[in-house]
């Protein structure tokens, strides 16, 4: 496969990477992994691709190397082996220049208790060298994106911890990165707080002009991005947009129950050719596409006079793409090597 900047930019020795991606990914990465002093290998081997302007999950149970992922792709954490690009930078050779394009929010938050949501901004607006009208205009934008205008005044400590995260993406945003890298932005929120967040992350895709990368271990917040990695003690075990990967899979069923099951699966393997599975008070029938399957097999049923009481249709879930590629059920805990 291609690299970034050409078949050339991953064979090139490790440091020599300054062919300046090209603008179709956000994040791109070969071989990139870690290993902690101690022999302790969290990420090994890592090859991923985000595109920009997508919102992109990294998915996978506690221990499983997002962590140790995020900080290599933020320059935080030097790579043992591999490459990675970030907004059009290599993380190795120019650091600085990720840096400045990226924006990124911990697992802790590093609010300054004291300080009101407005106070908390220009400190970080001064840091980031903006200029004093710029970082008026970005703390009014950024506060407005985030739902807080109302809360500019008050101060960090008086905040729940929800509106702190919503703070904290306000934040990272300030300096207009092209990426935000989000790691486990959810946790110990409620389930409102974390909708309520998940509302701004989407308000941001919809901007266009940012590309979001989120780590988590909840599958449900996976299914909201465009296109997630699942990542498995240090290695990716799948890629692709939710419904690619669950359709991938290929266990789509339709699920019947009808006054005469016997009957029913016989004309449905005669009139459709399709396997049926009679399991007594249920027959399945398993389809490649289960949507258009289930109307046109009711319609079969109840042309015969054998009509269909009950009918579902079930796709795979990502909690059966993880089975699938891990061969053990997913568990956030179940990750560590
Ligand atoms: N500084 C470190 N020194 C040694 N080992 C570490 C260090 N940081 C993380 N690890 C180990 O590396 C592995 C991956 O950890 P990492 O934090 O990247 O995973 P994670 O998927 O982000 O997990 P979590 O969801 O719990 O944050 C784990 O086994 C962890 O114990």
């Amino acid at each position: 496969m291609n690299g970034p900047a050409g078949t050339a930019a991953h064979t090139a020795p490790a440091g020599q990477h300054q062919a300046p991606p090209t603008p179709t990914y956000a994040v791109y990465t070969r071989g990139l992994a870690k290993a902690y002093p101690g022999g302790q290998d969290a990420v090994r081997g890592v090859d991923m691709s985000v595109r920009s302007g997508e919102m992109f999950a990294f998915l996978g149970p506690n221990g499983a190397g997002k962590s140790t992922t995020v900080s290599m792709l933020c320059t935080l954490n030097p790579p043992s082996a591999g490459e990675a690009w970030v907004a059009g930078a290599n993380v190795r050779t120019q650091p600085r220049l990720v840096r400045r394009r990226v924006g990124v929010l911990f697992q802790h938050s590093a609010l300054e208790p004291d300080l009101t949501c407005v106070q908390s901004l220009k400190l970080h607006a001064r840091l980031h060298g903006l200029s004093r009208s710029r970082a008026r205009a970005r703390i009014d934008r950024v506060l407005g994106a985030a739902g807080l205008a109302e809360h500019r005044h008050e101060r960090v400590r008086t905040l729940s911890g929800g509106t702190r995260r919503r703070l904290d993406i306000a934040r990272a945003l300030l300096h207009e990165p092209r990426v935000l890298f989000l790691d486990e932005p959810t946790a110990g929120l409620d389930p409102p707080a974390r909708a309520l967040l998940w509302q701004q992350l989407r308000g941001l895709r919809e901007d266009g002009h940012i590309t979001v990368f989120v780590t988590t271990h909840y599958l449900e917040e996976a299914e909201y991005c465009d296109r997630l990695a699942i990542i498995d003690r240090g290695r990716i075990v799948a890629q692709g947009a939710p419904a690619d990967l669950r359709s991938a899979l290929g266990q789509e069923t339709v699920r019947l129950r009808t006054g005469d099951n016997r009957r029913a699966a016989a004309l449905l393997r005669t009139t459709h050719g399709c396997t049926v599975l009679d399991g007594g008070d249920v027959i399945t029938v398993p389809v490649a596409d289960s949507a258009r399957w289930l109307p046109r097999l009711c319609a079969t049923l109840a042309a015969h006079g054998v009509p269909a009481h009950t009918a579902t249709a079930t796709v795979p879930s990502l909690d059966d793409v993880f089975f699938h590629h891990t061969g053990r059920p997913y568990t956030p805990r179940s990750g560590t090597p």
